[in-house]
């Protein structure tokens, strides 16, 4: 089909070279996806206390246990999630051409639309997924594409307020200021990401998308109803069983900074699945490029650092290593 990006194309050499070699064949030897991601209702939070601070509790105990949650009654509505979705599918079933030339059609910043790893240098560094990432002031630059333009400032809004409650409340419970976020790091520079995961037909040979965390304070997840996404707990990756009524929380690397360890950032990715194409939607809140991150409590175990620096050493780290080393090149 013409919307699908090339990927055995593209990644034939280096899937001639190590297919069927073993060492490189137990991508999912350490599965084990025995334990449920906590499901919070947030309904409790429009209750009196105690109903309301146990909400509060259960929100901040996730975040430092787990650094992932579900969440459920997060008052966004279906109707502006399957718009959103449906927007989505629209724009990724486009002819790939269009898609790779889709930051001059659309008046976007470059590297809106990315697709796989073409640049992998070995079968552990494939990725089999399709991705945009837009950031949230471009937004108001699509005035050409009406239709996709409000799904995303719909559920941009919608999310940024969510993703604000949830900052406010893990915030207090470090003992930070619930307005510290409004006051240290407006404007926002938050981002939407779109991914498609297109069957695989190499499905055990390589992730949908790799293991990494993300650079966030905290993201906003929707996944459709098909699977695949697996976090780290304690050393083992778990499943994040789909659940169509809830959003999938997660904590970022400035946050866990922020928080001093408090909070977790941790590792995810996702599972090719052979026969069924797959879609999430993904918030990513952020503060603006020179926001300092530097948690108050003491002793600090990261020193001081903006977003510019950290993305930065990221990207860096990226093009030496093919992997994103993350905070503990911060560790003071
Ligand atoms: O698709 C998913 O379930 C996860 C996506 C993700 O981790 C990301 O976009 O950073
Ligand atoms: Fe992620």
């Amino acid at each position: 089909m013409d919307f699908e990006p090339p990927f055995l194309k593209i990644y034939n050499t280096l899937l001639e070279k190590n297919l069927g070699d073993n060492s490189e064949n137990d991508l999912y030897s350490k599965v084990e996806g025995s334990e449920e991601l906590p499901l919070i209702d947030l309904e409790k939070l429009n209750l009196e206390d105690p109903k309301r601070e146990e909400c509060m509790k259960e929100i901040s105990e996730a975040a430092s246990k787990w650094g992932f949650f579900q969440i459920i009654n997060h008052g966004i509505s279906n109707e502006i999630l399957n718009k959103m979705i449906s927007e989505q599918k629209k724009l990724f079933y486009q002819p790939f051409v269009n898609k790779l030339s889709a930051e001059t059609v659309f008046n976007l910043s470059p590297k809106t639309y990315r697709w796989g790893n073409p640049c992998a240098t070995n079968l552990r560094q494939l990725s089999w997924s399709e991705a945009f990432h837009f950031a949230l002031t471009d937004i108001p630059n699509m005035d050409q594409h009406i239709t996709l333009r409000s799904s995303l400032e719909d559920f941009a809004t919608r999310m940024d307020t969510l993703a604000e409650n949830l900052v406010e409340i893990l915030a207090l419970k470090v003992n930070m200021k619930s307005n510290h976020f409004q006051e240290n790091y407006l404007p926002k520079s938050s981002f939407i990401r779109l991914n498609r995961y297109p069957p695989c037909p190499i499905s055990s040979e390589v992730f949908g998308l790799l293991a990494h965390c993300d650079t966030s304070f905290l993201t906003i997840l929707y996944q459709d109803s098909v699977g695949g996404l697996q976090l780290m707990k304690d050393g083992k990756w778990v499943d994040v069983k789909p659940n169509p009524s809830a959003l999938v929380v997660n904590i970022g690397d400035l946050f866990q900074a922020l928080s001093n360890d408090v909070y977790k950032s941790i590792k995810h990715r996702v599972v090719a699945a052979e026969e069924v194409e797959r879609f999430s939607t993904a918030f990513f809140y952020c503060p603006f490029n020179d926001a300092v991150i530097q948690s108050e409590n003491k002793p600090a175990v990261y020193k001081k650092f903006t977003l510019r620096e950290y993305r930065q050493q990221t990207l860096n780290d990226v093009k030496e290593t093919g992997d994103k080393v993350g905070l503990s090149r911060f560790v003071l």
